[in-house]
């Protein structure tokens, strides 16, 4: 089997969301994928109305599918301090034509209110690796874990576009998705994400800077966060730039023209055009990077202002993550 969904992005292309059903009969709900995660969980009618408001949502009791995961729960809590935490369901979970007849549908009974004000998701689907899954006292397979057996190729692929529609596509690598040749990195899964070495980085025109970055993939961060180092290197290029405690991170004048930033790949430059990197309006005439310090996450990581520039293979079988221009 193969598939293919659409991923609608919501303003400033914050986040990319797509249909997934749940249960019979089915419900369809715009979830939130998220390659940084190993969850899927849902709004639910578990939720007090006022966590619900603004939300589609699963009612468990409605699908004649559904089968309690008796003695399970699950708390998530996600590197901007939001979370979500409840009970957990057995039901069936269709994807872009594929269907898993027996998916762990984690449904929530509490939400942070990040999530309740954010109505472009009804909840998030995983796509990160079983091992950082939050069900206990077992865990819980991913959607695309349990997916694999049925797909020829144990791949998913992100082709996300700036300010537009895109796709994600399993079990099959689309080479009209993208031009010349896709250049793998080794995944290092160990903590659970998809996390490689990239190998290095120029800003604009200027000299690529070899060096190894641990970085992770994760369509479910909006920005790049890299070392500070690099950060402050690049907004040395744009004019009126400053470190802004009170916007909580890197803004500049709107009038500003951005150089773009490259990341290596191995021996490939992966090229994020600086209009990218004007990621949204701040305050009066500021707007907001799309780059952004690495500072107090621990890690850095490539989010959608950098996928959404690629075409993105993720292969779990190996694990090996690709890269080509989108
Ligand atoms: C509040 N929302 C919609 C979030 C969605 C995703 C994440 C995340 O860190 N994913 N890797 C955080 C928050």
């Amino acid at each position: 089997a193969q598939g293919s969904v659409t991923a609608s992005p919501s303003q400033y292309d914050g986040e990319y969301d797509c249909p997934v059903t749940v249960g019979t009969p089915g419900v369809t709900l715009p979830l939130d994928f998220d390659t940084g995660s190993s969850d899927l969980w849902v709004f639910s009618s578990e939720l007090p109305a006022s966590e619900r408001s603004g939300h589609a949502y699963y009612t468990s009791s409605s699908s004649s599918t559904s089968k309690l995961d008796s003695g399970e729960t699950w708390d998530i809590s996600y590197g901007d301090g939001s979370g979500a935490e409840g009970n957990i369901y057995i039901d069936k979970v269709t994807i872009g034509g594929i269907t898993v007849t027996s998916q762990a549908v984690e449904a929530a009974e509490s939400v942070s209110s990040e999530f309740v004000s954010d109505t472009s998701n009804d909840g998030l689907v995983g796509f990160a690796f079983d091992s950082i899954n939050t069900a206990s006292p077992n865990h819980v397979q991913t959607w695309f874990g349990n997916a694999e057996a049925q797909l020829a190729s144990p791949v998913f692929t992100a082709n996300l576009k700036k300010g537009k529609a895109g796709n994600y596509n399993f079990g099959y690598i689309d080479s009209s998705e993208y031009t010349g040749s896709i250049t793998y990195a080794t995944i290092n899964s160990a903590n659970g994400f998809w996390e490689f070495s990239a190998s290095g980085y120029a800003v604009g025109s200027g000299a690529f800077s070899s060096q190894s970055i641990d970085v992770i993939a994760d369509t479910g961060t909006t920005l790049i966060y890299l070392p500070a180092a690099i950060v402050k290197a690049y907004y040395a290029k744009v004019s009126g730039s400053s470190n802004s405690a009170s916007a909580g991170g890197y803004i500049f004048p709107c009038s500003a023209t951005l150089p773009s930033l490259t990341i290596g790949i191995g021996s490939y430059k992966a090229v994020v055009p600086g209009t990218f990197l004007n990621y949204a309006p701040n305050t009066g005439s500021t707007c907001f990077g799309g780059l952004q310090s690495n500072a107090g996450i621990g890690l850095s990581i490539l989010g959608d202002v950098f996928l959404k520039s690629q075409f993105v293979v993720f292969n779990q079988g190996v694990p090996k993550i690709g890269f080509a221009p989108g």
